[in-house]
Protein backbone atom coordinates (compact mmCIF):
# COMPACT_ATOMS: atom_id res chain seq x y z
CA UNK A 1 0.00 0.00 0.00
CA UNK A 2 1.52 3.69 -0.52
CA UNK A 3 2.46 5.63 2.69
CA UNK A 4 2.07 9.14 2.55
CA UNK A 5 3.31 11.73 4.62
CA UNK A 6 6.35 14.44 5.11
CA UNK A 7 8.95 14.00 2.22
CA UNK A 8 11.38 16.44 3.82
CA UNK A 9 11.36 19.57 5.64
CA UNK A 10 13.42 23.04 5.94
CA UNK A 11 13.41 25.98 8.71
CA UNK A 12 14.07 29.26 9.39
CA UNK A 13 14.52 31.16 12.35
CA UNK A 14 15.20 35.50 12.23
CA UNK A 15 18.88 36.29 13.22
CA UNK A 16 18.07 38.22 16.24
CA UNK A 17 17.89 37.16 19.50
CA UNK A 18 17.00 38.91 22.90
CA UNK A 19 18.58 36.34 26.37
CA UNK A 20 15.35 35.41 28.26
CA UNK A 21 17.45 36.59 31.67
CA UNK A 22 17.84 40.12 30.16
CA UNK A 23 14.32 40.56 29.78
CA UNK A 24 13.63 38.90 33.28
CA UNK A 25 16.03 41.74 34.64
CA UNK A 26 13.80 44.56 33.21
CA UNK A 27 10.75 42.91 33.85
CA UNK A 28 11.77 42.44 37.94
CA UNK A 29 11.00 38.57 37.03
CA UNK A 30 12.63 35.53 38.42
CA UNK A 31 14.87 34.57 35.80
CA UNK A 32 14.75 30.40 37.27
CA UNK A 33 11.19 31.26 36.81
CA UNK A 34 11.49 31.73 33.66
CA UNK A 35 14.60 29.43 32.69
CA UNK A 36 13.87 26.42 35.31
CA UNK A 37 9.90 27.12 35.41
CA UNK A 38 9.03 27.54 31.91
CA UNK A 39 12.36 26.87 30.11
CA UNK A 40 12.74 29.64 28.10
CA UNK A 41 16.39 31.11 27.32
CA UNK A 42 16.64 32.82 24.03
CA UNK A 43 13.84 34.59 21.98
CA UNK A 44 13.51 35.22 18.45
CA UNK A 45 12.76 38.37 16.86
CA UNK A 46 12.03 39.52 13.41
CA UNK A 47 14.27 42.30 12.63
CA UNK A 48 13.19 45.60 10.82
CA UNK A 49 12.63 44.32 7.02
CA UNK A 50 11.28 40.86 8.38
CA UNK A 51 7.25 39.54 8.81
CA UNK A 52 5.30 36.42 8.23
CA UNK A 53 6.11 36.47 4.59
CA UNK A 54 9.78 36.61 4.61
CA UNK A 55 10.05 34.11 7.02
CA UNK A 56 7.77 31.75 4.91
CA UNK A 57 10.10 32.78 2.30
CA UNK A 58 12.83 31.79 3.56
CA UNK A 59 11.83 28.21 4.78
CA UNK A 60 10.21 27.81 1.37
CA UNK A 61 13.67 28.75 -0.42
CA UNK A 62 15.76 26.41 1.74
CA UNK A 63 12.94 23.37 1.29
CA UNK A 64 13.48 24.10 -2.93
CA UNK A 65 17.28 24.32 -2.98
CA UNK A 66 17.95 21.56 0.02
CA UNK A 67 16.01 19.14 -1.70
CA UNK A 68 16.37 19.98 -5.26
CA UNK A 69 12.91 20.41 -5.28
CA UNK A 70 11.48 22.06 -9.06
CA UNK A 71 8.01 24.54 -8.24
CA UNK A 72 6.62 23.62 -11.72
CA UNK A 73 5.95 19.97 -9.41
CA UNK A 74 3.95 21.63 -6.62
CA UNK A 75 0.34 21.38 -7.10
CA UNK A 76 -0.47 23.13 -3.54
CA UNK A 77 1.26 25.38 -0.99
CA UNK A 78 -0.54 25.82 1.75
CA UNK A 79 0.78 28.29 4.54
CA UNK A 80 -0.91 28.03 8.18
CA UNK A 81 -0.49 31.33 9.62
CA UNK A 82 -1.50 33.64 12.23
CA UNK A 83 0.60 36.84 11.35
CA UNK A 84 -1.64 37.10 8.02
CA UNK A 85 0.07 40.70 6.66
CA UNK A 86 -3.97 41.01 5.28
CA UNK A 87 -6.96 40.42 5.33
CA UNK A 88 -7.58 39.12 1.57
CA UNK A 89 -4.26 38.78 0.11
CA UNK A 90 -2.99 35.73 1.33
CA UNK A 91 0.34 35.95 2.57
CA UNK A 92 1.31 32.95 0.95
CA UNK A 93 1.13 34.42 -2.10
CA UNK A 94 3.76 37.04 -1.18
CA UNK A 95 6.36 34.33 0.06
CA UNK A 96 5.41 32.52 -3.32
CA UNK A 97 6.19 35.91 -5.36
CA UNK A 98 9.27 36.57 -3.67
CA UNK A 99 10.66 32.96 -4.23
CA UNK A 100 9.63 32.56 -7.80
CA UNK A 101 11.39 35.89 -8.46
CA UNK A 102 14.36 35.11 -6.92
CA UNK A 103 14.49 31.95 -8.70
CA UNK A 104 13.14 33.09 -12.17
CA UNK A 105 16.88 32.32 -13.43
CA UNK A 106 16.26 29.14 -13.03
CA UNK A 107 12.85 27.93 -13.56
CA UNK A 108 11.66 30.60 -15.26
CA UNK A 109 8.84 33.39 -14.68
CA UNK A 110 6.12 32.43 -12.40
CA UNK A 111 7.08 29.11 -11.73
CA UNK A 112 4.12 28.59 -9.00
CA UNK A 113 1.67 29.57 -12.03
CA UNK A 114 -0.66 26.47 -11.72
CA UNK A 115 0.66 25.75 -8.09
CA UNK A 116 -3.36 26.27 -5.86
CA UNK A 117 -1.65 28.88 -2.90
CA UNK A 118 -3.68 29.57 -0.04
CA UNK A 119 -3.13 30.50 3.80
CA UNK A 120 -5.22 28.55 6.74
CA UNK A 121 -5.54 30.23 10.00
CA UNK A 122 -6.28 28.53 13.12
CA UNK A 123 -4.44 30.41 16.00
CA UNK A 124 -1.44 27.56 16.04
CA UNK A 125 -3.05 24.42 14.59
CA UNK A 126 -3.34 26.66 11.35
CA UNK A 127 -0.15 24.73 9.94
CA UNK A 128 -1.17 21.37 10.67
CA UNK A 129 -4.78 21.95 9.22
CA UNK A 130 -2.81 22.40 5.90
CA UNK A 131 -0.87 19.71 6.18
CA UNK A 132 -4.20 17.36 7.06
CA UNK A 133 -5.49 18.86 4.11
CA UNK A 134 -2.49 18.14 2.17
CA UNK A 135 -2.14 14.69 2.99
CA UNK A 136 -5.74 14.38 2.17
CA UNK A 137 -4.58 15.83 -1.82
CA UNK A 138 -1.83 13.71 -2.15
CA UNK A 139 -3.80 10.81 -0.83
CA UNK A 140 -6.46 11.38 -3.49
CA UNK A 141 -3.78 12.27 -6.35
CA UNK A 142 -0.44 9.99 -5.20
CA UNK A 143 1.55 11.09 -8.64
CA UNK A 144 1.33 15.04 -6.78
CA UNK A 145 3.10 16.66 -4.29
CA UNK A 146 2.22 19.75 -1.62
CA UNK A 147 4.50 21.87 0.26
CA UNK A 148 3.05 23.13 3.61
CA UNK A 149 4.70 26.30 5.53
CA UNK A 150 3.71 27.18 8.95
CA UNK A 151 5.03 30.88 9.75
CA UNK A 152 4.37 33.34 12.47
CA UNK A 153 5.92 35.83 14.54
CA UNK A 154 4.54 35.22 17.89
CA UNK A 155 4.33 38.88 19.34
CA UNK A 156 2.96 39.90 22.62
CA UNK A 157 2.40 43.20 24.35
CA UNK A 158 4.81 44.35 26.62
CA UNK A 159 5.10 43.22 30.01
CA UNK A 160 2.32 41.09 29.82
CA UNK A 161 2.58 37.56 30.90
CA UNK A 162 2.89 36.77 27.26
CA UNK A 163 5.60 38.32 26.67
CA UNK A 164 8.27 36.32 27.61
CA UNK A 165 7.21 33.48 25.85
CA UNK A 166 7.68 35.67 22.48
CA UNK A 167 9.72 33.82 18.99
CA UNK A 168 8.94 33.34 15.62
CA UNK A 169 10.07 31.78 12.05
CA UNK A 170 9.07 29.07 9.81
CA UNK A 171 9.11 25.34 8.93
CA UNK A 172 8.38 24.26 5.49
CA UNK A 173 7.24 20.89 4.59
CA UNK A 174 7.14 18.66 1.15
CA UNK A 175 4.15 16.58 1.62
CA UNK A 176 4.33 13.37 -0.96
CA UNK A 177 3.77 9.88 -1.44
CA UNK A 178 6.93 7.32 -0.63
CA UNK A 179 7.90 10.13 1.85
CA UNK A 180 11.61 10.07 3.23
CA UNK A 181 10.86 12.04 6.41
CA UNK A 182 7.94 10.77 7.97
CA UNK A 183 4.40 8.38 7.02
CA UNK A 184 1.65 9.95 8.44
CA UNK A 185 -0.93 7.71 9.36
CA UNK A 186 -5.03 8.75 7.94
CA UNK A 187 -6.58 9.04 12.09
CA UNK A 188 -7.09 11.90 13.12
CA UNK A 189 -8.46 12.14 16.83
CA UNK A 190 -10.61 15.85 16.27
CA UNK A 191 -11.67 18.03 19.50
CA UNK A 192 -13.13 21.31 19.02
CA UNK A 193 -14.30 24.65 21.31
CA UNK A 194 -15.60 27.83 20.31
CA UNK A 195 -13.43 29.88 23.55
CA UNK A 196 -12.66 32.98 24.11
CA UNK A 197 -8.84 31.79 25.08
CA UNK A 198 -6.70 33.93 22.72
CA UNK A 199 -7.83 35.60 19.81
CA UNK A 200 -6.84 38.50 17.83
CA UNK A 201 -10.42 40.61 17.07
CA UNK A 202 -10.84 43.25 14.24
CA UNK A 203 -10.53 46.41 15.88
CA UNK A 204 -13.05 49.24 14.69
CA UNK A 205 -11.53 52.84 14.35
CA UNK A 206 -12.80 55.63 13.00
CA UNK A 207 -11.43 57.64 10.52
CA UNK A 208 -10.97 60.55 12.27
CA UNK A 209 -8.31 58.73 14.19
CA UNK A 210 -6.27 58.44 11.30
CA UNK A 211 -4.83 62.07 10.25
CA UNK A 212 -4.13 61.32 6.77
CA UNK A 213 -6.91 58.79 5.65
CA UNK A 214 -8.15 59.72 2.20
CA UNK A 215 -11.85 61.33 1.12
CA UNK A 216 -12.63 58.32 -0.02
CA UNK A 217 -11.82 55.94 2.97
CA UNK A 218 -15.06 55.12 4.71
CA UNK A 219 -16.44 56.15 8.35
CA UNK A 220 -15.18 53.01 10.04
CA UNK A 221 -12.46 50.83 9.24
CA UNK A 222 -10.99 47.92 11.35
CA UNK A 223 -7.64 47.03 10.96
CA UNK A 224 -6.10 43.72 12.75
CA UNK A 225 -3.65 44.27 15.66
CA UNK A 226 -0.72 41.60 15.94
CA UNK A 227 -1.29 41.03 19.81
CA UNK A 228 -3.59 38.47 20.82
CA UNK A 229 -6.38 39.31 23.43
CA UNK A 230 -5.52 36.47 25.53
CA UNK A 231 -5.93 35.16 29.49
CA UNK A 232 -3.05 32.69 29.98
CA UNK A 233 -3.92 30.50 32.64
CA UNK A 234 -7.35 29.95 30.97
CA UNK A 235 -5.87 28.99 27.22
CA UNK A 236 -3.42 26.39 29.61
CA UNK A 237 -7.18 24.70 30.31
CA UNK A 238 -8.16 25.13 27.45
CA UNK A 239 -5.16 23.26 25.80
CA UNK A 240 -4.88 20.86 28.47
CA UNK A 241 -8.93 19.99 27.89
CA UNK A 242 -8.85 19.67 23.70
CA UNK A 243 -6.03 17.43 23.70
CA UNK A 244 -7.55 15.24 26.63
CA UNK A 245 -10.27 15.40 24.08
CA UNK A 246 -8.83 14.84 20.64
CA UNK A 247 -6.21 12.12 22.18
CA UNK A 248 -9.64 10.22 23.58
CA UNK A 249 -11.32 10.57 20.06
CA UNK A 250 -8.35 9.55 18.60
CA UNK A 251 -8.09 5.96 20.81
CA UNK A 252 -11.88 5.46 19.72
CA UNK A 253 -11.03 5.41 16.29
CA UNK A 254 -8.06 3.35 16.62
CA UNK A 255 -8.98 0.43 18.98
CA UNK A 256 -5.70 1.55 21.05
CA UNK A 257 -5.01 1.45 24.61
CA UNK A 258 -2.32 3.72 26.16
CA UNK A 259 -1.30 4.51 22.36
CA UNK A 260 1.54 6.89 23.97
CA UNK A 261 3.53 4.07 25.48
CA UNK A 262 4.20 3.01 21.71
CA UNK A 263 5.43 6.93 20.83
CA UNK A 264 8.70 7.42 20.54
CA UNK A 265 8.50 11.02 20.96
CA UNK A 266 5.36 12.84 21.98
CA UNK A 267 5.65 16.14 19.67
CA UNK A 268 3.44 18.80 21.01
CA UNK A 269 2.67 22.36 19.99
CA UNK A 270 4.88 24.16 22.20
CA UNK A 271 3.53 27.95 23.06
CA UNK A 272 7.00 27.70 25.67
CA UNK A 273 9.36 24.63 26.11
CA UNK A 274 7.88 22.74 28.92
CA UNK A 275 3.94 23.45 28.08
CA UNK A 276 3.81 20.07 26.97
CA UNK A 277 5.40 18.11 29.63
CA UNK A 278 3.22 20.41 31.73
CA UNK A 279 0.03 19.69 30.88
CA UNK A 280 0.52 15.84 29.38
CA UNK A 281 -0.12 14.86 33.42
CA UNK A 282 -3.56 15.02 33.08
CA UNK A 283 -3.51 12.09 30.19
CA UNK A 284 -0.93 10.45 31.89
CA UNK A 285 -2.86 10.37 35.54
CA UNK A 286 -5.88 8.71 33.14
CA UNK A 287 -3.78 5.99 31.46
CA UNK A 288 -2.78 5.42 35.13
CA UNK A 289 -5.38 5.32 36.85
CA UNK A 290 -3.49 8.51 38.90
CA UNK A 291 -5.52 10.23 41.14
CA UNK A 292 -5.77 13.87 39.75
CA UNK A 293 -8.50 15.19 41.48
CA UNK A 294 -6.25 18.20 43.50
CA UNK A 295 -3.78 20.79 42.49
CA UNK A 296 -1.47 18.70 45.44
CA UNK A 297 -1.78 15.09 43.60
CA UNK A 298 -1.37 16.68 40.38
CA UNK A 299 2.23 18.69 41.40
CA UNK A 300 3.06 14.73 42.83
CA UNK A 301 2.48 13.28 39.79
CA UNK A 302 4.59 15.82 37.94
CA UNK A 303 7.30 15.18 39.99
CA UNK A 304 7.12 11.63 40.53
CA UNK A 305 10.17 9.49 39.38
CA UNK A 306 7.97 7.83 36.80
CA UNK A 307 6.76 11.25 35.31
CA UNK A 308 10.15 12.85 35.08
CA UNK A 309 12.05 9.46 33.15
CA UNK A 310 8.55 9.63 30.87
CA UNK A 311 9.18 13.00 29.85
CA UNK A 312 13.01 12.33 30.12
CA UNK A 313 12.82 10.14 27.73
CA UNK A 314 10.16 10.98 25.41
CA UNK A 315 9.84 14.92 24.86
CA UNK A 316 12.82 16.75 26.38
CA UNK A 317 14.90 16.44 23.00
CA UNK A 318 11.79 18.15 21.48
CA UNK A 319 11.68 21.24 23.57
CA UNK A 320 15.53 21.62 22.90
CA UNK A 321 15.02 24.29 20.26
CA UNK A 322 11.85 25.60 21.95
CA UNK A 323 14.24 27.00 24.57
CA UNK A 324 16.43 28.74 22.26
CA UNK A 325 13.55 30.03 19.77
CA UNK A 326 10.47 30.83 21.73
CA UNK A 327 6.83 30.38 20.55
CA UNK A 328 6.24 30.50 17.03
CA UNK A 329 2.88 29.56 16.85
CA UNK A 330 1.85 27.48 13.92
CA UNK A 331 5.58 26.40 13.32
CA UNK A 332 6.14 25.37 17.04
CA UNK A 333 4.96 21.68 16.25
CA UNK A 334 7.35 20.89 13.64
CA UNK A 335 10.10 22.39 15.00
CA UNK A 336 9.77 20.19 18.40
CA UNK A 337 9.82 17.67 15.41
CA UNK A 338 12.86 18.91 13.89
CA UNK A 339 14.78 19.04 17.22
CA UNK A 340 13.71 15.52 18.33
CA UNK A 341 14.84 14.09 15.19
CA UNK A 342 17.65 16.74 14.76
CA UNK A 343 18.95 15.43 18.51
CA UNK A 344 18.28 11.81 17.59
CA UNK A 345 20.45 12.05 14.50
CA UNK A 346 23.29 13.63 16.08
CA UNK A 347 22.87 11.26 18.97
CA UNK A 348 23.49 8.53 16.30
CA UNK A 349 19.66 7.06 17.38
CA UNK A 350 18.37 4.50 14.64
CA UNK A 351 14.34 5.97 14.80
CA UNK A 352 13.70 3.34 11.07
CA UNK A 353 9.82 2.95 11.84
CA UNK A 354 9.73 4.34 15.17
CA UNK A 355 6.42 6.17 16.24
CA UNK A 356 5.60 9.68 16.59
CA UNK A 357 2.58 11.20 18.49
CA UNK A 358 1.55 14.26 17.87
CA UNK A 359 -0.65 16.49 19.90
CA UNK A 360 -1.26 19.73 17.93
CA UNK A 361 -3.72 22.34 19.56
CA UNK A 362 -4.88 25.92 18.35
CA UNK A 363 -6.77 28.67 20.56
CA UNK A 364 -10.31 29.37 19.60
CA UNK A 365 -10.17 26.03 20.10
CA UNK A 366 -8.97 23.00 18.52
CA UNK A 367 -6.75 19.62 18.84
CA UNK A 368 -5.45 17.09 16.55
CA UNK A 369 -3.89 13.91 18.03
CA UNK A 370 -1.91 11.78 15.24
CA UNK A 371 0.66 9.49 14.28
CA UNK A 372 3.47 9.33 12.23
CA UNK A 373 6.53 6.51 11.62
CA UNK A 374 9.99 7.79 10.93
CA UNK A 375 11.10 6.27 7.22
CA UNK A 376 14.14 4.32 6.58
CA UNK A 377 15.82 7.30 4.36
CA UNK A 378 14.96 10.24 7.58
CA UNK A 379 18.86 10.73 8.12
CA UNK A 380 18.84 11.82 4.25
CA UNK A 381 16.75 14.62 5.11
CA UNK A 382 17.78 15.45 8.36
CA UNK A 383 21.34 16.13 7.45
CA UNK A 384 20.57 19.01 5.89
CA UNK A 385 18.96 20.53 9.27
CA UNK A 386 21.78 21.75 11.67
CA UNK A 387 19.78 22.87 13.95
CA UNK A 388 21.08 23.89 16.84
CA UNK A 389 24.61 25.16 14.94
CA UNK A 390 22.38 27.45 13.21
CA UNK A 391 20.47 28.61 16.07
CA UNK A 392 24.35 29.42 17.32
CA UNK A 393 25.04 31.70 14.25
CA UNK A 394 22.97 34.84 15.54
CA UNK A 395 23.21 37.74 16.97
CA UNK A 396 21.69 39.21 20.40
CA UNK A 397 20.42 42.22 21.06
CA UNK A 398 20.28 44.86 24.03
CA UNK A 399 16.71 45.63 25.91
CA UNK A 400 16.75 48.75 24.55
CA UNK A 401 16.59 47.67 21.05
CA UNK A 402 14.56 44.94 21.68
CA UNK A 403 11.83 47.70 22.89
CA UNK A 404 12.02 49.69 20.09
CA UNK A 405 11.92 47.12 17.68
CA UNK A 406 8.52 46.02 19.43
CA UNK A 407 7.30 49.40 19.21
CA UNK A 408 8.28 49.65 15.51
CA UNK A 409 10.18 52.76 15.88
CA UNK A 410 13.19 51.80 14.21
CA UNK A 411 13.77 52.56 10.17
CA UNK A 412 16.71 50.01 9.28
CA UNK A 413 17.78 47.04 10.07
CA UNK A 414 19.58 45.90 13.61
CA UNK A 415 21.34 43.30 11.93
CA UNK A 416 24.10 44.99 10.09
CA UNK A 417 25.12 41.55 7.58
CA UNK A 418 21.17 40.38 7.03
CA UNK A 419 21.15 38.95 3.80
CA UNK A 420 17.60 37.30 2.31
CA UNK A 421 14.14 38.12 2.07
CA UNK A 422 13.23 41.61 3.26
CA UNK A 423 10.08 44.55 2.78
CA UNK A 424 11.63 47.36 0.81
CA UNK A 425 8.29 49.57 1.30
CA UNK A 426 5.21 49.10 1.89
CA UNK A 427 2.94 51.79 -0.67
CA UNK A 428 1.35 54.44 1.08
CA UNK A 429 0.07 57.34 -1.56
CA UNK A 430 -1.61 55.03 -4.78
CA UNK A 431 -5.37 55.19 -3.53
CA UNK A 432 -5.43 51.27 -5.52
CA UNK A 433 -2.13 50.09 -4.37
CA UNK A 434 -2.26 51.28 -0.42
CA UNK A 435 -0.91 49.21 1.64
CA UNK A 436 0.62 47.14 -0.76
CA UNK A 437 4.14 45.40 0.26
CA UNK A 438 7.40 45.38 -1.80
CA UNK A 439 10.05 43.11 -0.92
CA UNK A 440 13.27 42.17 -2.39
CA UNK A 441 16.07 39.41 -2.07
CA UNK A 442 20.08 41.00 -0.26
CA UNK A 443 22.61 38.77 -1.19
C1 LIG B 1 -0.99 30.33 22.73
C2 LIG B 1 -1.23 28.92 23.12
O1 LIG B 1 -0.67 28.01 22.65
S1 LIG B 1 -2.38 28.59 24.36
C3 LIG B 1 -1.52 27.76 25.67
C4 LIG B 1 -0.44 28.62 26.32
N1 LIG B 1 -0.81 30.03 26.49
C5 LIG B 1 0.03 31.02 26.12
O2 LIG B 1 1.08 30.76 25.60
C6 LIG B 1 -0.46 32.43 26.34
C7 LIG B 1 0.68 33.41 26.63
N2 LIG B 1 1.44 33.03 27.79
C8 LIG B 1 1.04 33.24 29.11
O3 LIG B 1 0.00 33.81 29.38
C9 LIG B 1 1.94 32.78 30.20
O4 LIG B 1 3.26 32.93 29.79
C10 LIG B 1 1.69 31.31 30.60
C11 LIG B 1 0.21 31.12 30.95
C12 LIG B 1 2.03 30.39 29.47
C13 LIG B 1 2.55 30.99 31.81
O5 LIG B 1 2.05 31.69 32.89
P1 LIG B 1 2.89 32.13 34.17
O6 LIG B 1 1.86 32.63 35.12
O7 LIG B 1 3.99 33.02 33.78
O8 LIG B 1 3.58 30.81 34.67
P2 LIG B 1 2.97 29.66 35.57
O9 LIG B 1 2.71 30.20 36.93
O10 LIG B 1 1.84 28.99 34.88
O11 LIG B 1 4.19 28.66 35.61
C14 LIG B 1 5.43 29.02 36.11
C15 LIG B 1 6.21 27.77 36.37
O12 LIG B 1 7.51 28.16 36.82
C16 LIG B 1 7.75 27.56 38.09
N3 LIG B 1 8.60 28.49 38.85
C17 LIG B 1 8.25 29.69 39.37
N4 LIG B 1 9.33 30.22 39.99
C18 LIG B 1 10.35 29.36 39.85
C19 LIG B 1 11.72 29.35 40.27
N5 LIG B 1 12.24 30.36 40.93
N6 LIG B 1 12.48 28.29 39.94
C20 LIG B 1 11.98 27.24 39.25
N7 LIG B 1 10.69 27.20 38.82
C21 LIG B 1 9.89 28.25 39.13
C22 LIG B 1 6.39 27.33 38.71
O13 LIG B 1 6.46 26.34 39.70
C23 LIG B 1 5.60 26.89 37.47
O14 LIG B 1 5.93 25.56 37.09
P3 LIG B 1 5.07 24.26 37.50
O15 LIG B 1 3.62 24.62 37.49
O16 LIG B 1 5.41 23.28 36.43
O17 LIG B 1 5.55 23.90 38.84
Amino acid sequence: MTKFGVDAASFYVPSLYLEIKDLAEKRGIEPAKLEKGLGLHKMALPDVHEDAATFAAEALLKLIQDYNINPKEISRVYLGTESALDAAKPTATYAVQMVEELLSGEFGERSFKNCDVVDMTFACVGAVDALHNSLDFVRANPTKKAIVIASDYAKYELASSGEYTQGGGAVALLVSANPRLVEIDNNWGVATESVFDFFKPRRHHSKSEFNSAPENYPDKIEIFTDEPVFDGQYSNQCYQDRIREAYQHYKEQTFTVRPYEDWRYLIFHLPYAFHGKRVFTEIYSIENNLDFSDVEKQKAIAKSEDYINFINEKIEKSQRASSEIGNMYTASIFMALLSALQTSFNENEDLTEKEIGFLAYGSGSKSKVFVGKISPEWKSIVEKWNVFESLKNRLAIDFDTYEKLHRKQLDFSVNPDYKGFGLTRVEKESPVLKGARYYSYQK
